[in-house]
């Protein structure tokens, strides 16, 4: 017979927080967000944690290499989308693992052969006026030259003038050699007056780019996560299909930790990816599994190997996997349980397995919630796709700035594995659709949101009595809510003012 669960599931909205004694150092500034991303033996520190428990979806529509910088900047972990080619998202974990604060990839490059009309078309697509002319037209090819908008005047010279005539060539130009520091580069660009500085190999070709304005925001980044090598943390999704493949480029290429990424990781697929990579590359290599959604599929992963859990099905803003094929749970129903078999585990075998609640994070306090009921992190996906470092387009739509978001099991995202280099099998292929595309409000830059986000979250701890997520998760007071008490909880019986409305 069927196993009836005795409650429905619930979602977060449907639960609150109470208050315990706020004492006097409970304080937002005292507030210490870090959390463990692996799983780690009673009384040993975790190989990885993080500063802020929050993680960005492996989407394409949200971790690509400019939204990992900008994540593990401010202290969390971006797991760059697997929905594309090897090659590709390797070369994203390349880029994370090259940035250093102020030496950038140059974004805008052109040949020497190319004309004016390229450098006007360039600089139209990507709004930066600085473009270096490499040999072949790469970031990181042999450096020719530069050109800046005081290069040319756009009514003197013909579209078709060749960009040899007026960029700023090798010989006239002021350069340093890989190697150098960000305070020598600062250096040399304050003395010479640069607004620019190329950084070049022993053979010549360009490595990066140190820009004037971005002189001190590396101190803006307190947080910021990085390796022992003071490179930055970068995670990677993988699936069950191309792993022998995936797997060691994306290790050799620098990623730091893994995650296979399934709406139901409760599989033989998935316990068989883990052993692979545990008999592959030792301890040494990360990874995370899932999603589940009970006590179940969290021990099978948990002795397949898997170093920490994703947890959610169908919660998700782009999902339709519930209505498309009835398989889903609540999401804080789906933390509830799995965070109390983690506990039980934890106290049979003194291993602490962390577990990320992923997908349907609507509102801030939802974090915090997610956290108090067991979470470790996070991984959200709309949250992110909304700031400038997500790589969906921003568009003018009904003249509010918007940005694409689209789910992994939307053809859009499908559509990589016809046209790339994918090789996922047609006949085993899903024909129906799991997730929509759509567009969400913009909303700026990453930084200054994820700040607001964290102090309100550091702001409900304080009202828990909690300095840390571990304290949270022992002393929380969590309530559910009537659908009455919802309603009370926004503002009622008011004729809100324009400014006020919401929808
Ligand atoms: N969290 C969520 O609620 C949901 C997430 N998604 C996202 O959509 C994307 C696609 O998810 P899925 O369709 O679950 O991908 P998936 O690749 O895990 O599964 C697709 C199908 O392939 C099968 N499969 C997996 N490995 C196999 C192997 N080695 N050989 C033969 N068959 C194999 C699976 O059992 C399943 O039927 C992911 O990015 C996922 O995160 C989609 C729906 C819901
Ligand atoms: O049913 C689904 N169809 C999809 O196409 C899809 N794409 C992503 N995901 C999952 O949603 C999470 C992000 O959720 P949020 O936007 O709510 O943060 C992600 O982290 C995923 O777990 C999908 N679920
Ligand atoms: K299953």
């Amino acid at each position: 017979m069927a196993y009836y669960y005795d409650q429905p599931s619930r979602t977060f909205s449907e639960f609150l927080l109470v208050p315990n004694l706020t004492t006097k150092e409970c304080i937002p500034g005292n507030v210490d967000l870090r959390t463990p991303v692996t799983k780690f033996r009673r009384g040993e520190t975790p190989a990885l944690t993080m500063n802020l428990p929050v993680t960005s979806a492996v989407m394409q529509a949200v971790s690509d290499h400019n939204m990992a910088i900008a994540l593990a900047k401010s202290g969390g972990i971006s797991f760059i989308y697997g929905s594309q080619s090897v090659e590709q998202q390797v070369e994203m974990v390349r880029r994370v693992k090259k940035f250093k604060a102020g030496f950038v990839l140059s974004d805008s490059n052109l040949r020497p052969e190319d004309t004016l009309k390229d450098v006007l078309a360039l600089k139209a697509r990507s709004g930066h006026s600085t473009i270096a002319i490499t040999d072949n037209g790469e970031p990181t090819g042999k450096l020719m030259g530069i050109v800046t908008s005081r290069d040319y005047r756009e009514n003197r010279l013909p579209q078709e003038c060749p960009i040899t005539e007026f960029m700023t060539p090798l010989s006239a130009l002021i350069y340093a050699q890989e190697g150098i520091t960000l305070t020598e580069a600062n250096d040399m660009i304050w003395d010479h007056k640069l607004n620019c500085l190329p950084i070049v190999n022993s053979s010549g070709h360009l490595v990066h780019l140190v820009f004037r304005k971005d002189y001190d925001s590396h101190q803006e980044y307190p947080l910021e996560l990085h390796d022992s090598n003071k490179q930055l943390i970068v995670g990677a999704g993988i699936n069950s299909r191309d792993y022998k493949e995936r797997v060691p480029a994306l290790v050799e290429a620098g990623a730091d930790v893994l995650c296979i990424d399934s709406s139901d990781g409760y599989s033989e697929w998935q316990a068989e990816t883990i052993h692979y990579i545990k008999e592959t590359f030792g301890e040494t290599v990360k990874v995370g599994a899932g999603n589940v959604v009970d006590k179940e599929g969290f021990l099978y992963l948990v002795e397949a190997g898997a170093d920490f859990i994703k947890v959610g099905i169908g919660g998700g803003s782009i999902c339709i996997t519930r209505e498309q094929k009835g398989i889903g749970r609540g999401q804080a129903s789906s933390v509830i349980e799995v965070a109390a078999a983690r506990q039980e585990y934890y106290e049979q075998t003194g291993i602490y397995v962390p577990i990320c609640s992923d997908g349907g994070i609507v509102h801030d306090y939802h974090i915090v919630l997610a956290l108090a009921m067991g979470a470790d992190f996070v991984m959200l996906g709309r949250y992110f796709a909304r700031f400038d470092e997500s790589p969906g387009r921003k568009l003018l739509v009904g003249g509010n700035f918007v940005k694409e978001y689209w789910g992994e099991g939307s053809s859009r995202a499908r559509n990589w594995q016809r046209y790339d280099f994918g090789n996922a099998d047609k006949e085993s292929k899903l024909e129906f659709e799991e997730g929509v595309d759509s567009f969400i409000p913009y909303a700026g830059r990453l930084k200054d949101n994820l700040d607001l986000s964290i102090s309100k979250i550091k702001s409900t701890m304080c009202n828990c009595g909690a300095l840390t997520i571990p304290q949270l998760q022992e002393h929380a007071k969590i309530t559910l809510v009537s659908s009455t008490t919802i309603y009370e909880g926004g503002a009622h019986d008011v004729m809100l003012k324009e400014k006020d409305r919401t929808s």
